[in-house]
């Protein structure tokens, strides 16, 4: 096996002058990577999931802006401004869900309006702020990670987690958030297996986590879906850890569909359920998670495994990406500067 690791889903190549992102959809079959020239072919590559996971998400969007900005053709400054707002809106269209899309969009935008200097200068500033999200993205992961550590079950024989989605290093710039605390409980020794949950209907679970997994030697279970619950009952599962694309004020938390009937089976035998995610994943403007956005996709991603049709002709589908956890069945938020209850998130606030 050629192993790939550490991993990092998006990197800035200096020598092309283009972005690199590790093709996901093709994992784990096969290991390539998609040469990323300009904005438009970012925006598509974020709505068809080459990359993907909140983290991730922004951060390519950090890159498909710093792109936009250099395929502005004007030296006027107004104008330059005005054309990378449209950019802008151009990726905001890709994903509704990951919160981490629009924070990286705006923060890149108030780096041109407060850049000084030439429109040149200001694409310049632009490529920065991107390597600049990405390189935070990997510190604040590893501090979510320690920080998750410190509030798993002090147990004196090994934890057995359990994961849903990908939350890995594919997921985010590179070491995960809900994978990375996983990782860091293997590295001490703490982590006896970790099980993930296949994730129906695009199964980064089974393709994503469970390949993350393999790279690094972290022993896996993979389990369909349905299979959690059963788990929990028969003892096999000492917490859950997973991410989030959205959390509103209120610890409400918007993760990949099936994270919430994962944590009313977590809360029915008493297992803790954490979400580990980083702060530019809470959107302090929303109240409570009724008000998150949820993505719904395409019907064909329930429709078929793979490439087989699974269903009949003439049924309908419903098809959204993601569920919201209420905040009452979490016990923890783990963020980069420490784990607090839901209800406390607010006192993170910056
Ligand atoms: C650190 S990633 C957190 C979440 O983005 C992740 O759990 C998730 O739901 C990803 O959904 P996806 O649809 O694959 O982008």
């Amino acid at each position: 096996m050629v192993c790939h690791t550490p991993v990092y889903p998006v990197r800035w190549d200096r020598e092309n002058q283009c972005v690199i992102l590790i093709d996901q959809t093709c994992l784990p079959g096969e290991y390539t990577t998609v040469n990323i020239r300009n904005s438009s072919e970012m925006a598509r590559a974020i709505k068809i999931m080459i990359v993907r996971g909140a983290p991730a998400i922004g951060v390519s969007a950090a890159y498909g802006m710093a792109l936009g900005a250099r395929e502005i053709q004007t030296q006027e400054r107004a104008l330059f401004l005005e054309q990378l707002e449209a950019v802008a809106e151009m990726l905001k269209q890709t994903r509704p869900t990951a919160v981490n899309l629009f924070w990286a969009i705006q923060r890149m935008l108030e780096t041109a309006r407060d850049a000084s200097g030439s429109v040149g200068e200001i694409q310049s500033q632009l490529l920065a702020e991107a390597e600049q999200i990405q390189q935070e993205d990997i510190q604040t992961c590893q501090a979510i990670a320690q920080e998750g550590v410190k509030v798993l079950p002090d147990r004196p024989e090994r934890l057995n987690l359990l994961t849903h989605c990908n939350a890995g290093a594919l997921a985010t710039a590179g070491y995960g958030t809900a994978l990375g605390v996983v990782r860091s409980a293997w590295a001490q020794g703490r982590l006896k297996r970790v099980y993930a949950d296949e994730t129906r209907p695009r199964l980064q679970g089974a393709k994503l986590t469970a390949w993350e997994c393999v790279q690094e030697g972290i022993p896996v279970t993979v389990i369909t879906d349905n299979m959690a619950a059963h788990c929990m009952q028969q003892g096999m599962i000492d917490a859950v850890v997973v991410g989030a694309d959205r959390i509103s004020a209120n610890g409400d938390t918007a993760n990949k569909i099936g994270t919430y009937s994962v944590a009313v089976a977590a809360k029915a035998h008493n297992i803790p359920f954490y979400v580990a995610a980083p702060l530019s994943t809470v959107d302090f403007k929303l109240a409570d998670g009724g008000e998150i956005p949820i993505e719904e996709r395409d019907s064909q991603e329930v429709a078929q495994v793979g490439d087989t049709r699974i269903t009949p002709v003439g049924v309908e589908y419903y098809n959204p990406a993601f569920d919201v956890t209420p905040a009452a069945l979490i016990a923890g938020i783990i963020t980069e500067k420490g784990a607090v209850a839901p209800q406390d998130l607010i006192s993170l606030k910056g």
